[in-house]
């Protein structure tokens, strides 16, 4: 389990952390979700005792890091896939960590296998791609086989089959009861890989919440409706009691009504319709419109029909 209580960090006086409180809960994946510079590095690194909290405490299994017994037996955590010396063998490096943490070679053997690298044991590391670096952390964090695992932008530069097999390896640790933690700025990836999300925003807490939840909330009654009289039609809507916003290409995305009174409205001030259709929000939207990032809808801001 990971604590955050009131967590703060600032940098030059500037917050990166603002008193931020969550718990990560084993057995499931955590999604931490934020734009960049959100603050999620600096909050993993407070959990791993390479950044020191201003004020409030970062917890692991209930305890600051420092005071951890045996820390790579407890918590493991892939942050950055190129902090290992060029010339090393990936054996070579997963032994020197494993024998300065008392673990046997059999469990180095076995973590290779795992992350799919038995077969490039023996293969300087400088040679690797950006996939088997990524392999050869996960590897490490595994080495001490911890309950509680954080990842910091795993799937950044990996292929469709890197992706997936990072994702299957999450879903497999949290099956397994542990506790895992990943950050990521793809939402869709979040998606498909996390059961529950934390979201911030400047450093602060926007969302605590299931993905599940985290849907629902940002899929209430979305249409989407193209019409050469938009901009009528948009003011018509929002007399209705409609939130409006365009997209790229000049539909209208409506919030807070069902498709039909989208058509009485449309019917009402005689718009034509060109698309009335209901739209599945993905949490790339509902997490936009939680930060508040998308752009309201102004009638100046669409292209003409
Ligand atoms: N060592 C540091 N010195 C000064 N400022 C820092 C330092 N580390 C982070 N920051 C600042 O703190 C804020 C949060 O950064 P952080 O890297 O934690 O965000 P992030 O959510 O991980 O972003 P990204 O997705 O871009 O990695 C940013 O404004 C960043 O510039």
């Amino acid at each position: 389990m990971l604590e955050a209580r009131g967590l703060t960090k600032r940098f030059g006086g500037k917050p990166a952390v603002d008193e931020l409180s969550f718990t990560v809960h084993a057995g499931r994946v955590t999604g931490f979700l934020g734009p960049n510079g959100a603050g999620k590095s600096t909050t993993m690194r407070m959990f791993l005792g390479l950044d020191r909290p201003g004020a409030g405490s970062a917890l692991v299994n209930g305890k600051p890091f420092h005071q951890l017994r045996h820390p790579m037996h407890e918590v493991g955590a892939v942050l950055d896939a190129k902090a290992v010396h060029p010339g090393r063998t990936a054996y070579g490096h997963l032994l020197g960590l494993a024998y300065s943490n008392g673990i046997g070679r059999r469990r180095v053997a076995e973590v290779l296998e795992i992350a799919g690298l038995a077969k490039a044991a023996h293969k300087r590391v400088g040679g690797f791609s950006l996939g088997m670096g990524q392999r050869l952390g996960i590897a490490a964090a595994l080495l001490g086989d911890p309950q509680v695992l954080l990842f910091d932008e795993p799937v950044n530069g990996l292929d469709p089959e890197g992706v997936r097999w990072i994702r299957n390896l999450m879903r497999g640790l949290a099956a397994e009861g542990r506790t895992v933690f990943v950050s990521s700025h793809l939402m869709s990836e979040m998606e498909v890989t996390a059961d529950h999300l934390v979201v911030i925003g400047r450093g602060r807490l926007i969302a605590d919440t299931a993905v599940r939840d985290f849907l629902a909330g940002g899929a209430r009654e979305m249409v989407k409706v193209r019409s050469p009289q938009a901009i009528q039609l948009a003011g018509r809507l929002r007399e209705a009691g409609g939130e409006v916003t365009a997209d790229d290409e000049g539909a209208l995305l409506v919030t807070g009504l069902d498709p039909v009174q989208v058509s009485a409205a449309a019917a009402a001030c005689g718009a034509a319709l060109h698309e009335l259709s209901r739209q599945r929000v993905s949490l790339e939207t509902a997490f936009m419109r939680l930060t508040e990032d998308s752009v309201e809808y102004r009638a100046d801001s669409l292209p003409p029909a």
